[in-house]
Order: C-alpha cells, then structure tokens, then sequence
C-alpha cells in the first residue's frame, strides 16, 4: 500500500473570484481546483468573500484531508471591524477611487501643505506615496465622509487578513494576523524597518487608532481551520502569493494581467521611489517587492471584446490581423481612471480614427497594444528604480490571450516567458502552506511551471505614439 501523501490548500480570494488549490505538499503536484465567483463592484460586503470561498472549497472537493491551508489575496482593501468583530461598512477595494483627494490630503499634510516634501516625507515613511487604492487613503475617505463608521472601527485589516480570521478556529480580541506582503500596502507599515507607522494609520483616521493584526513572520503557523486540524498560514498579498509560486529571485519581473496590471520584481534591497510609481512592497520572504500597478488590465480586453460583440479568441485573432501600432489607432485604457499615472477620474480614449482605422481589427489590436503600453511603461519604472531584469514573466487571466503573448515582446522591447496557464497566486499560497508545516528555513522545492518563450522584434514607434495621446489624456 503506498503511503497517503500530505495535501496543503491555497486560496486566492482576488477581485473576481474565489480560487481554492489543492496540492501535494512535498513535490507541488496540482491534486485537485475549484473557484467561485465574487460580486462585481468596487465595494463589496466580505461575507460575501466567505461565502464564495467556501462554494470554492467544495468545488475543490472539500479541504477535509488538507494538512494546511494559506490565502493569498487582493491588496489594500479595507475592512473595518467594530468591537465585536462586526464588518462596520462594505470593504472599499483597491480599485476604488473615491479616495483619491483623500491621498491628497494625506500627502499634503505630511509635507506642512508643500506636496514635493509630503512625498519625500511617506516615501521615507513607508516606501510609497498615498494613491486612492492604498489602506491609509480609503481610511481617510471613511474619517471624513461617514464619521460615524470610523467612530464603530474598532480593527482594520485586509481581504486576506479578514479571511484568514474568519476560517480561523481562534477569533478572541488581538487574534487578527497579516504578513510583510500585505501589511506593506497599507502605507502605515514600512518594508524598510518592518514596523507599524501607527502615527501615520492615526493621520489617515483623524486621532482615532483602531487596531490593526499582528504581522506574522513568512512560515509562522498563526492558527488552526476551524473544525479541523489543518494548520493556517499567514498567507500575504496576491502579488506576493504569485512570487513565491514562480519562486522568483531577483532578475525576474513578474506582471501578471489580471482585474489589476502588475510588474513586480524580487528585490533584496527596499526602494523608496518619491514619484509615487513603484510602490515599495515587500515580498512572502522576506525580501522586497517593488511593485507597479494599474487599475486597466484583463478588463480592458474584456471591454473590447464587448464592443466589438466577440469572444476573446476572437478578439485575439482579430488584434493580430491588423499591423503594429494600428496605423495609428491608440487606445488608452483608463476604463476605470487610473492609478499609475495617477489619474483617477480619467477614463478611456481612442484616438487615430480614420476610414482607414475604423475596423474591428484595428480596435482589438489597438486595445492590446495600449494595455502592454501600460505595462512597458510599468517596467521602465521598475528599472529606473535599479531594479535587474533578466526574464520578464507573463501571468494573470489575459496572459491567456495569443494576441498578448506576440505583442508582449515587442512592446516591452524584451522576450517574454508565460508560465503554463494556471493560479498562480493560489499555488503561491499553498507553497507557503506546505512551508509552514514543515517548518524548514526555506519554502519546499516544488516542481516549476514549463515556460513558452515568446520573442519578436522591438516595437518602439508603438509607445511613442501612446505616449504622444496618454499625455493628452488627463482625465479632468
Ligand atoms: N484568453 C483570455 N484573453 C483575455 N482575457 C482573458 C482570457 N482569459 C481570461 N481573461 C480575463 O482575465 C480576467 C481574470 O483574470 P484573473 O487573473 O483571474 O483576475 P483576478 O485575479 O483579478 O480575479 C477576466 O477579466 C477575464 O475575462
Ligand atoms: O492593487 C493591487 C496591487 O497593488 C492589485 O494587484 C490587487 O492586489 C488586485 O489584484 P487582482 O485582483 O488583479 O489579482
């Protein structure tokens, strides 16, 4: 008879769905999947984030035989708990932009009114420079906008915090734990010293200091699933999560073309970067995760798919038959504002209309193109920040598209790698499952996902002409 193997469990509880994988906990082999999915909006009501995840877990056939379990999850969003452990109001996400003149305000005031010195002030604070999407600035909309619930905020975390303690078996006062990853995007935890900034939490909630969870160390246990055995990882943020699953080292930037576009990269050193950028994050590790994100990515594909009234194959089939740059067409992408540039009331545009442009091939490839003319602009960030690239990884739901995989390369002026589809922010988060049960000083070797290399010749003409109408796009 041959031995039962040891399963571990990771969650991505991300914007639009739950996804729960179960894996082998020594070798990484995928044992079983499931996913649910969550409400669409902005603001969104947590139990929600409950439920699908456990509509997830039985579409994964159950986590009654898993060892460990770890969630990783979409950043920044906010939960306010009240004495009892209530949620006080439905959680703002990242992508919600009505903190933006709160962020504002945050950085003005730490610069005694002067913007210029207010950003060198949080940069050397925290490692980043408040947008609408991070905790601080959403905590400052709450203060100023509905007193009342800042007044009932007894605690505050994140989606993966809130989850992680809600399957948790102890929900006692002080039980709330985040990790390095999460906490980094708060703007009141420093990567750089590893500590609170609760002055800075205080600011954002005008005097008033809720509590806020323990954050745990990389593999540290941090409780049992309740009604089982099962140990609880600390689990970390989304990003973070698909770092740890790729076990990038430094040289590797990950983006990852999901609800969000990300490029981030592993770094040993923390980078405080004062144009608000790149946000200095911290990684599942230990080390640093200098991070470009923006609030267009999957959905933009999906926004041209629908006006074009096809399904994304065909989108892509439609986005390769035009030439590069769409003679011209350009579309910008701030279908929702945008957070990098920093523009959080813009919305799309296109521009380049002719007789010549009007077609659908050309509106699907100029779609790609201004995606990927976000991303290239994300990676440039990432470099001036002293950041090494030696392999661009391409992941995320729209890492799925042909179209994106062939025009990647040019527009980033670099190969690109695409891992074999999959989760990997939930097998990042079952890799720290299985860390932490073993309790060994470093993540277990799991197998690697193949890599489809994808090359092609620069494209540089194509970001300088979005580059020419994104400057036109302010969105005032
Ligand atoms: N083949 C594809 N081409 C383009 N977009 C895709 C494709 N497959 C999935 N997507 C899009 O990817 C998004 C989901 O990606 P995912 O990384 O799971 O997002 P999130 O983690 O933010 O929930 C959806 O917007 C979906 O429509
Ligand atoms: O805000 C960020 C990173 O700073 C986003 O990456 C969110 O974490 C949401 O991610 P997805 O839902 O796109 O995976």
């Amino acid at each position: 008879m041959t031995p039962a193997r040891t399963l571990v469990a990771g969650v991505d509880t991300s914007t639009q769905a739950c996804k729960v994988v179960v894996r082998d906990a020594e070798t990484g082999a995928p044992v079983r999947s499931g996913r649910a999915p969550h409400p669409a909006g902005t603001e969104v009501d947590p139990r929600a984030w409950e439920a699908a995840f456990t509509a997830a877990a039985d579409a994964a056939g159950g986590l009654a035989d898993v060892a460990a379990l770890s969630i990783g999850g979409q950043q920044h969003g906010m939960v306010c708990l009240d004495d009892d452990g209530t949620v006080v109001r439905d959680a703002l996400l990242w992508n919600d932009v009505r903190s933006a003149g709160a962020a504002s305000d945050l950085i003005a005031e730490l610069g005694d009114g002067d913007e210029a010195t207010g950003r060198q002030a949080w940069a050397d604070a925290v490692g980043l420079v408040p947008v609408a999407s991070f905790t601080a600035a959403k905590l400052r909309w709450l203060a100023d906008a509905e007193p009342g619930n800042a007044d009932r905020t007894a605690a505050v975390c994140l989606p993966h915090d809130w989850l992680t303690w809600r399957l948790s078996a102890e929900r006692g006062p002080g039980t709330l734990v985040t990790d390095r990853g999460d906490a980094s995007g708060t703007a009141y935890w420093s990567a750089r010293s590893g500590e609170y900034r609760l002055d800075l939490l205080e600011l954002a909630m005008r005097g008033r200091r809720p509590a806020v969870p323990r954050v745990a160390g990389p593999a540290e246990q941090v409780g049992v699933l309740a009604g089982t055995s099962a140990v609880l990882g600390p689990g970390t943020g989304d990003n973070a999560a698909a770092a740890l699953a790729l076990a990038a080292r430094p040289g590797d930037v990950i983006v990852s073309i999901g609800t969000s576009g990300v490029v981030s990269a592993v770094s040993t050193t923390a980078v405080a970067d004062v144009t608000g950028t790149v946000a200095g994050f911290a990684d599942a590790t230990g080390n640093h995760l200098p991070l470009v994100a923006t609030l267009n990515a999957a959905r933009v594909l999906d926004a041209a798919a629908t006006m074009l009234g096809v399904d994304h194959a065909r989108l892509s089939d439609l986005a390769l038959s035009a030439p590069p740059g769409a003679e011209g067409l350009v579309l910008v992408p701030y279908l929702e504002g945008e957070r990098t540039p920093n523009l959080p009331r813009a919305t799309g545009a296109v521009h380049g209309l002719t007789l010549r442009t009007a077609t659908p091939a050309h509106l699907a490839r100029a779609a790609v193109e201004g995606l990927l003319c976000g991303l290239a602009d994300g990676i440039e960030a990432v470099v001036a920040q002293g950041v090494a690239v030696d392999r661009v990884l391409l992941i995320g739901g729209a890492a799925g598209s042909p179209a994106v995989q062939q025009l990647a390369p040019g527009i980033f002026g670099r190969p690109v790698l695409v891992p074999s589809p999959g989760e990997y922010v939930a097998d990042g988060a079952a890799r720290q499952a299985a860390w932490v049960l073993s309790g060994a000083a470093a993540p277990p070797e799991w197998a690697l996902p193949g890599l489809q290399r994808f090359e092609s010749a620069p494209t540089p003409g194509v970001r300088e002409r979005y580059a020419q109408v994104r400057g036109r796009t302010d969105g005032q």
